[in-house]
């Protein structure tokens, strides 16, 4: 069994430019404690008042998950540690020559006091002490088991060893556990950085050489290339060695969504694990591979990380996945429709388009000829925005089919005209569809200020997702038109 130490908030909030507030930081640890994490590094209590009302809106929800705070070897840092009522501290002292030469302008006695009489002063006041060397990967290694001896002599209950820059190798990183666990009697723990992208296979080797807690984060965020992804390293353990954790994998996929909305850090689509494309495919051989036995091209059942099996039809589909589409929903074609619509996918694949479920329904209904039906038409649309106004919005919706004598009305203010528009509809709509906007781009075809502006916007409702584009001269119209597009694809 090996623990998980989640520091997403706290060497993941470290991202350049994220910041989250108490409420946030509340919302991502209850997530993180329901996942099964065994600690939570909740944050630096030192950094902000904010950061240790957060804290302190942590340590008060009585969670299962030992929790802690990044402290310096600083008894100021312990102090605001106490204050937010953590059950522990990570307490990081610098062990390279370069950082203690540089950056603390001391010198390693003077360190390895200042490390011991932290240590000593946490464990006064009761707190449990995870001792880190940091930049310990390029630090003397005797120096470093020196310090970690006498921390654990004067009470440190578990050792880590950071690979700040993230210059271990799979090689040095077991080599390296494997002589400090063997002369360290408390549990040690690695803490991985990515900056050569090795941070999962440097964290594996560590506890293949002894470690028996790693430091991870959710979507792998952090300080520049971010840290050790947790979903990566605890899928890793439980399907390629064997080693269990406490984390329940098939609620991966949900918290790495609340982690990005939150921190604002889009998940990358090729993201192994918790990626949209993590178990997506489209090579036609890949998906009658699949539909004959799923094992042929996914390593791990999607659902066992709470992921789900995509099937994208575009250029270099075959006639198995669009049969397999067919079927999923429930359209019956002609031998002459199907080789139509397979046509269309190959030419529209050629240019580049990505086909979702919603543009098949498309394509068909054009093969067949019928008109695609628009459930849900604007019928007003009224913006003011000005200097000394608020920007508001009004908007009337109209249905179309057996509820055309439905109408929805809404107002809303927003930062600008735009966001006014959109948010009316979203008000009008939220009783209708869950739909959310992902993604909304703007981008001006030719110049001056009468020329056409492109909005490129992502909806998504549930697990289904269009990219609509709409071209005009006025950028609300062609805003509020994307919006109104993408909807009534989705619904
Ligand atoms: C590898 C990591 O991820 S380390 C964690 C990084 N996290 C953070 O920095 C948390 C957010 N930080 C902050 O809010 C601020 O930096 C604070 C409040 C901690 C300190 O702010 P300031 O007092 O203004 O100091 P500043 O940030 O400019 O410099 C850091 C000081 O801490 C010292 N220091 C750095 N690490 C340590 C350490 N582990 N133990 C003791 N002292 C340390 C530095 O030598 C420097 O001291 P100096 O001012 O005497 O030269
Ligand atoms: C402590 C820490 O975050 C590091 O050394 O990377």
């Amino acid at each position: 069994m090996v623990k998980i130490l989640d520091t997403t908030l706290r060497d993941g909030e470290q991202t350049p430019g994220v910041s989250l507030n108490p409420h946030e930081k509340l919302e991502i640890a209850i997530k993180l404690d329901d996942l099964g994490v065994d600690i939570i590094e909740a944050g630096s209590a030192i950094t902000s008042k904010g950061e240790r009302e957060g804290i302190k809106a942590i340590t008060s929800q009585g969670l299962k998950a030992e929790i802690c705070s990044f402290t310096r070897a600083m008894t100021v840092d312990i102090d605001y540690a106490l204050e937010c009522n953590v059950d522990g501290v990570h307490l990081v002292v610098p062990v390279s020559d370069i950082h203690i030469k540089h950056k603390l302008r001391k010198t390693r006695e003077e360190t390895l006091k200042c490390a011991l009489d932290a240590v000593e002063y946490a464990k006064d006041h009761g707190l449990i002490v995870e001792l880190s060397g940091e930049d310990a990967t390029r630090s003397d290694i005797d120096f470093l088991i020196e310090l970690f001896k006498k921390g654990v002599e004067v009470g440190a209950d578990r050792v880590c060893v950071c690979d700040t820059v993230g210059v271990l190798t799979p090689e040095r990183s077991y080599d390296l556990f494997k002589r400090i666990c063997g002369e360290i009697s408390v549990p040690v723990s690695v803490h991985c950085h990515n900056d050569f992208g090795m941070a999962t296979a440097n964290t594996l080797s560590a506890i293949r050489g002894g470690a028996q807690e790693c430091h991870l984060t959710i979507n792998g965020i952090g300080e520049r290339a971010g840290n050790a992804s947790l979903e990566e390293v605890v899928m890793a353990l439980h399907i390629l060695y064997n080693i269990k954790t406490n984390i329940k994998t098939e609620k991966l996929y949900e918290v790495s969504r609340v982690v990005s909305r939150l921190m604002k850090i889009p998940v990358p689509p090729n993201k192994a694990i918790v990626g949209d494309n993590a178990f997506a495919h489209e090579a036609g051989i890949h998906v009658d591979g699949l539909i004959k036995n799923n094992q042929t091209y996914e390593p791990i059942p999607p659902e066992m990380v709470g992921n789900r099996r995509r099937i994208i039809l575009g250029k270099h589909s075959g006639k198995a996945a669009l049969k397999y589409k067919l079927d999923l929903m429930g359209v019956s074609l002609s031998k002459e429709e199907f080789e139509k619509v397979y046509e269309r996918i190959k030419n529209l694949g050629d240019l580049g388009k990505y086909i979702s479920d919603v543009d098949l329904k498309t394509i068909i209904n054009e093969v067949r000829g019928e008109s695609p039906e628009r459930k849900i038409q604007l019928d007003e649309l009224t913006v003011v925005s000005g200097n000394k106004i608020t920007p508001v919005a009004s908007i009337r919706l109209k249905f179309s089919g057996d509820r055309k004598e439905e109408q929805l009305i809404e107002t809303s203010f927003g930062v600008g005209p735009v966001d006014a528009a959109i948010n009316a509809i979203r008000k009008a709509l939220s009783s209708v569809a869950d739909i959310t906007l992902e993604e909304y781009h703007v981008r001006s075809i030719g110049s001056g200020t009468d020329a056409f502006v492109e909005v490129t916007v992502k909806l998504r409702r549930g697990h289904e997702v269009v990219e609509v584009k709409s071209q005009q001269e006025d950028i609300i119209r062609a805003s509020v038109d994307a919006v109104m597009e993408g909807i009534n694809l989705l619904i």
